[in-house]
């Protein structure tokens, strides 16, 4: 796995690593490879691959637009420097994805025996969908499918990663347990079996106590289609109105010790007696998170490789801070040290 190679590599040269830059790397690989088949190798090259870099500024030029009201009507966005740049990275990140698509769909016509070969993925169920009047998607839907698949799928498992591993870095003894179940689980193996993963109890209550401490996307928005009455204040129809998750995770009315990180809380699912939207890192309803199953899966492969092969430290120097950047990142970044375990 190469987020291990480079974590180890890392550690050699500098004692602290910066977490966030190379976990994001590693889960958009990820992404590439498990839903589209698509070798990006997007490790090799690192934060200069131009997707990551366009991805990364759009997100900045969003944050400028957010906070500056004069933006917000679309003619003005668009006739600004910052929305001029934004919309020259969204012409980019479409070619990147289309790229991928016509590539595939090149491969299905000149390969066809390979490709039948191959397992199924999330590309092929868009290319082959077709409705009851046997109308497939446009290029175009498939296109917008594809961005929001890559999107909503890489930089969320980022930052659950990144935040794992300061969690395990600052709380030593909750690392110990979860390297016991680790090593009780999957013990020497290289890899983590379909089988182990749903053995990995404590490593579940870990990962959920990061997502709601850390929680990856901290705040949703929606756009009200009927007016809706909140603590006795009506909000009138068209407001758009946010969700404050992270706000949500940490209420001391639903929380015990809501700022104190512990897995305990969800130890035999205690939770499930809770109020269901008091704990909703995946958002809740019709439009919750598509992706979450396996967005949970990887993590726990992820951090079941880390873990079985370093011991993790962070720097007790670095600040560490929670900033909001659409996910949840630090202020400064995660430094921390991956040694071999002997
Ligand atoms: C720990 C990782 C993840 C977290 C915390 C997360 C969280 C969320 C949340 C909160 C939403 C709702 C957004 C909203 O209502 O505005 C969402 C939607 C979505 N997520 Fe995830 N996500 C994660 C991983 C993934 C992955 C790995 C994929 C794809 C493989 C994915 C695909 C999607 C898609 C397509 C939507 C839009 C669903 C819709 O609008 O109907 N997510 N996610």
């Amino acid at each position: 796995m190469k987020i291990t190679e480079k974590f180890a590599e890392g550690s050699k040269n500098a004692k602290y690593v910066e977490v966030f830059q190379y976990s994001g790397l590693a889960t958009l690989d990820i992404l590439l490879q498990c839903a589209l088949s698509y070798k990006g190798n997007i490790q090799d090259v690192g934060e200069s691959h131009p997707y990551v870099k366009a991805v990364k500024r759009m997100i900045e030029l969003t944050l400028h637009r957010c906070l500056n009201i004069n933006l917000y009507p679309e003619f003005l966005f668009k006739l600004s420097p910052s929305g001029k740049e934004f919309f020259k990275l969204c012409d980019f990140v479409h070619e990147f994805s289309e790229d991928i698509i016509s590539k595939r769909k090149e491969d299905l016509k000149e390969n066809a025996d390979t490709e039948k070969r191959r397992q199924l993925d999330f590309l092929d169920i868009l290319l082959t969908a077709r409705d009851e009047s046997g109308k497939g998607l446009t290029d175009e839907e498939i296109r917008t499918e594809v961005d929001t698949f890559m999107f909503a799928g890489h930089d969320t498992t980022s930052s659950v990663l990144s935040w794992s591993i300061y969690s395990l870095g600052k709380h030593k003894d909750i690392q110990d347990k979860v390297y016991e179940e680790v090593k009780r689980v999957v013990g020497d193996k290289q890899y983590v079996d379909c089988e182990d993963i749903s053995k990995m109890k404590y490593v579940s209550c870990f990962l959920k106590e990061v997502m709601r401490h850390h929680t990856p996307v901290p705040v949703i928005s929606r756009m009200l289609d009927e007016p809706c009455v909140i603590e006795g204040v009506e909000i009138p129809k068209g407001s758009f109105i946010d969700m404050a998750i992270h706000h949500a995770h940490h209420h001391p009315d639903v929380w015990e010790d809501p700022w104190e990180f512990k897995p305990e809380r969800f130890v035999g699912d205690k939770h499930h007696d809770m109020d269901p939207y008091s704990f909703t890192p995946f958002s809740a309803g019709p439009r919750n998170c598509i992706g979450q199953a396996f967005a949970q899966n990887e993590e726990k492969v992820l951090i079941a490789r880390l873990i079985n092969r370093f011991e993790i430290s962070i720097d007790p120097e670095h600040e560490v801070e929670h900033f909001i950047e659409v996910v949840m990142r630090a202020k400064n970044g995660i430094m921390a040290s991956f040694k071999e375990r002997t």
